[in-house]
């Protein structure tokens, strides 16, 4: 089967080379010239573990190949899936343009029965809505099934993901289109769910919400952990061990970040207002999720004796480790926090890179960890890299100022830092 893909981020990109890997023959399309040129050189345009790899091989194998020719593209593939970005537009509502966009394009160029998947997380009843905007592209009236297929890969896992997926769920209200789809997948072991398109969109958001609320949930109880003196990190390591309760999603820290909790909790939100539907939990899930990092900074200020004009280094800029993306990146705000409290910046980040606007003379990114640490005060921790977990923390001591440890994702082994003299403070008393 030729599959197409529309759109080459993370999603689109791995989504590409695991269909190649499954032996579909594949072709990636994006209106971003740059990324289809170094794509086609084999060069990711971004950070992600065992994508590059898989790139080659499939280059070479001719299993995959890249293009921004939507007309041929369209022309030649009979499944088309949607990766492209949904963003958060200013009222917290999903911005639709780039799926309309490409729905628009579909309808234009199709020229036989196509099945177009949708795999960017979209509202409820946008699969409904793509019907009409693509029958309202057409020159003439091709048939084609519209099928939602949403993704639930993590960045920095995503290729392990997305070739072990916990189920595959497939909207749709034409059976035969949802059988081709689920044969796509037949050589994973996963379970295929299969339901109409609006719950299959309602599935995505309601797992993305359950998941930040279970970290906004641990992250206030941190807050009252921290005035007891409990170790929040005790009690969840403990709460995890009942099996109707689970072990993940239960670290307490600076907040959630990333290019989806935070965008696709508020769309959910804005769903609800709609429907003239109070959503009270997940309203708190969000407020806790923005005040959180804030919370600890003013706990930590107090440690530190003030932030102005102290020297800070912030280590992990991007919103989770092993990736180098940094939508809505928890250490972005906390940056902007002690810049206004007057704090010089000294920021390290194993891949990602802080954006050009953000720097200046009080805010400077180094390439390594020693580098960064020069005659700080203090240090925050905003991503657990394994980096920064198995630093040689004892010879770090001598390239600083003073001793004091903020880990807001309580990656370190607090006593240890004690017993090599720092002053440690995490996120719950830890
Ligand atoms: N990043 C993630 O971990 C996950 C993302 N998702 C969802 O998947 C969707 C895509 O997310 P990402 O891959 O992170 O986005 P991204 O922002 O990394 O990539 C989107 C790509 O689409 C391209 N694009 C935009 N309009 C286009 C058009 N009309 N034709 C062709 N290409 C076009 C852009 O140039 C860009 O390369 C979003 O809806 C997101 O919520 C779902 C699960 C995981
Ligand atoms: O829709 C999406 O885009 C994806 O969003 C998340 O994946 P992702 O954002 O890549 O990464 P996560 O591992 O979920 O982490 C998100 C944020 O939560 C934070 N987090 C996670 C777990 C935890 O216990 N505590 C915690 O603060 C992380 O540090 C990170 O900032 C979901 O886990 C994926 O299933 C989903 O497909």
């Amino acid at each position: 089967m030729n599959i197409l893909i529309v759109g080459m981020g993370y999603v689109g990109v791995t989504t590409g080379l695991v269909f190649a890997e499954l032996g579909w023959n594949v072709t990636g399309l994006d209106t971003d010239t740059m990324k289809i040129q170094e794509l086609s050189e084999g060069k990711l345009s971004f950070y992600e573990p065992g994508l590059d790899l898989l790139l080659v091989k499939h280059l070479a194998s001719q299993q995959i190949r890249f293009t921004t020719s939507l007309a041929t593209a369209i022309r030649d593939n009979s499944v088309i899936f949607l990766c492209v970005g949904t963003p958060s537009d200013k009222d917290g509502s999903a911005d639709l343009q780039a799926i309309r966009g490409a729905a628009k394009s579909i309808g234009t160029y199709m020229n036989d029965y196509k099945i177009i998947t949708v795999k960017s997380t979209v509202p409820i009843e946008t699969n409904r809505k793509m019907v009409d905007w693509i029958k309202e592209s057409q020159n003439h009236p091709y048939p084609f099934d519209v099928v939602s297929n949403p993704e639930f890969l993590r960045e920095g896992s995503a290729l392990y993901d997305s070739l072990n997926p916990d189920r595959i769920i497939i909207g749709s209200d034409n059976e035969q289109a949802a059988n081709v789809i689920a044969s796509l997948y037949a050589k994973l072991t996963a379970p295929i769910f299969k339901t109409t398109p609006k719950t299959a969109e309602m599935i995505k958001y309601a797992s993305n919400a359950f998941l930040a609320a279970k970290i906004s949930y641990v992250n206030e109880l941190s807050r009252l952990c921290e005035t007891l003196e409990i170790n929040v990190s005790d009690v969840t390591t403990a709460m995890g061990m009942d099996h109707r309760i689970g072990p993940h999603f239960l670290r307490a820290g600076i907040g959630y970040g990333g290019s989806c909790f935070p965008k696709d909790s508020k769309a959910l939100l804005f769903t609800a207002k709609e429907q003239k539907i109070e959503l009270r939990i997940l309203e708190k899930v969000i407020d806790i999720n923005d005040t959180q990092s804030t919370h600890f900074l003013n706990i930590w200020e107090q440690k530190l004796g003030g932030f102005n004009h102290k020297t800070v280094a912030i280590l992990g800029i991007s919103f989770k480790p092993d990736t180098d993306d940094l939508r809505e990146a928890p250490s972005i705000s906390i940056i902007q926090q002690l810049r206004t409290k007057q704090a010089n910046l000294r920021v390290h980040d194993p891949v990602a890179k802080l954006p050009a606007a953000l720097l200046s003379k009080k805010v400077q990114q180094f390439d390594t960890i020693e580098m960064t640490l020069q005659q700080c005060d203090a240090i925050i921790l905003c991503s657990e890299w394994k980096d920064y977990i198995g630093a040689d923390w004892a010879k770090l001591r001598a390239s600083l100022n003073d001793f004091f440890i903020f880990d807001g994702r309580n990656m370190l082994n607090g006593k240890e830092m004690k017993d090599l003299g720092y002053y440690y403070f995490g996120i719950g008393n830890r």
